[in-house]
């Protein structure tokens, strides 16, 4: 298909286009006026080859070909991208504008490198991800914290042509701007106070790879376009050069935020959102997809080193269906973290069961006066920071620099309590 837009005013998301067989079906996410077939104004449509589509004025043309052509923007200087605005906040009453993957289709694939599932959502995400593999796409991978999106990005690479090259994590929620950028793109002797060394920065490493941009969402405004850039050029510009130079690395990134409203709240902008999710794989929170626990938690406890009888002991169906029935806000890596407890107690403990009264209050736990006062104060504080940032984040769905503003806490400081308690990698 191929599909252009002439009009530089057009809504974000002014309509979905699905290709199919015979043409495309195309839906408007709303009741919002402008979008035409042939003439015609629609809210769902099955279009044919040729047919135009008009969205206010903008001209969108499709053929058969299964080809998306996103507009390019007209060549500028080198720093092109830093003048461009952030797209303004949308004031109009937002759309349904959930993503929507299309149907995705069932797999016989339990596994997918070290991942395993039996539940069909998973099965379906593993079948993207072995696509996506076999491809050099950018991958967007969507999920809460602890779905497994690293893991996936890892497998991804593992399965695919880069396998032996190297496999580069950024953190892009992990570090102020300015060390992001060199980070990214490296810099040159001088380029800032403190610069006194020419520094590689992670795309020229991973040169002939793979980099994972974890933490997408929370990549700052202002390193926004200097993305873009290197998606749709292959080039980067190390922080004080002014040459571009090219780089051949496969993109992988992952965010538990849902980027479409980022966009549509004008913190995300559109044209990376579209550069990034050419594959987008969404990753199930552990509690929809229950039927995985089972193997998932055989899977950890092999990993883990538990022996047979440790193993016999955590993988009764009564235990299992009690671990079905958690909430596991923190998805895998909290059920992870919860067995390495029962190995480590030696015991089938019960996952923490939310207060009664406020699920977001887990239930209190009884101090022991055999321990020393300094002793006692510290379990008491770790377990209180646990439960106050794990319930922070739940609040907030996840969305940690939304939860640190709320909190009143310096965004990385939460992000260091959440590692430090193993809820964030
Ligand atoms: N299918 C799985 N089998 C075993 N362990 C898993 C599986 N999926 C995830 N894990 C474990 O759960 C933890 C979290 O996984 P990972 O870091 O990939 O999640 P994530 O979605 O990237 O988290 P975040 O969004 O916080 O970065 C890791 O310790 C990982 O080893």
């Amino acid at each position: 298909m191929n599909l252009s837009n002439e009009e530089s005013a057009v809504s974000r998301f002014h309509c979905e286009m699905k290709p199919e067989q015979k043409g495309a079906r195309a839906r408007a996410p709303d009741e919002r006026p402008g979008t035409y077939v042939d003439g015609v104004r629609w809210r769902q449509s099955r279009a044919r080859g040729r047919s135009g589509s008009t969205g206010g004025h903008p001209l969108a043309r499709h053929d058969a070909r299964d080809e998306v052509v996103v507009p390019e923007r007209p060549a500028m200087g080198p720093d092109f991208e830093d003048a461009l605005p952030m797209p303004r906040r949308q004031t109009e009453a937002l759309p349904e504008l959930k993503q929507e993957p299309g149907p995705l289709p069932t797999s016989e694939r339990a596994t997918f490198g070290d991942l395993v599932a039996t539940s069909a959502a998973t099965r379906a995400s593993f079948e993207r991800m072995a696509c996506a593999a076999a491809s050099n796409a950018t991958v967007l991978l969507e999920g809460e914290t602890g779905t497994g999106k690293s893991r996936a990005a890892h497998a991804i690479h593992r399965s695919g042509a880069r396998a032996n090259a190297p496999f580069l994590v950024v953190d892009c929620g992990a570090l102020p701007p300015n060390l992001l950028e060199s980070e990214l793109f490296g810099h040159e002797k001088g380029a800032f106070t403190g610069a006194i060394q020419r520094r590689v920065g992670a795309f020229e490493e991973a040169d002939g790879g793979t980099i994972f941009l974890d933490e997408i969402g929370e990549l700052p405004a202002e390193l926004q376009p200097k993305l873009l850039r290197v998606l749709e050029n292959r080039e980067i510009r190390r922080l004080g050069s002014n040459t571009y130079q090219a780089v051949n690395v496969r993109v992988i990134a992952a965010t538990h935020r849902d980027l479409r409203e980022e966009v549509q709240a004008g913190r995300f902008r559109a044209d990376l959102y579209f550069r990034l999710a050419v594959v987008g794989i969404p990753i199930p929170s552990l509690r929809e997809r229950t039927e995985d626990i089972p193997l998932i938690v055989e899977r950890i406890l092999a990993g883990l080193g538990a022996t047979p009888e440790q193993l016999a002991k955590l993988t009764t169906p009564d235990f299992l269906a009690r671990l079905q029935r958690a909430a596991w806000p923190g998805n895998v890596r909290e059920l992870r973290n919860h067995l390495e407890r029962c190995l480590v107690f030696q015991s089938a403990l019960p996952p923490t069961a939310p207060d009664a009264a406020n699920p977001l209050v887990p239930a209190s736990r009884a101090v022991d006066p055999l321990l020393t006062y300094a002793e006692s104060r510290r379990r008491a504080l770790e377990s209180f920071e646990r439960d106050y940032v794990e319930a922070l984040l739940k609040l907030h769905g996840g969305k940690v620099s939304q939860a640190a503003a709320a909190a009143d806490m310096d965004r990385v400081y939460l992000y260091r309590l959440l590692r430090r308690h193993g809820l964030k990698s």
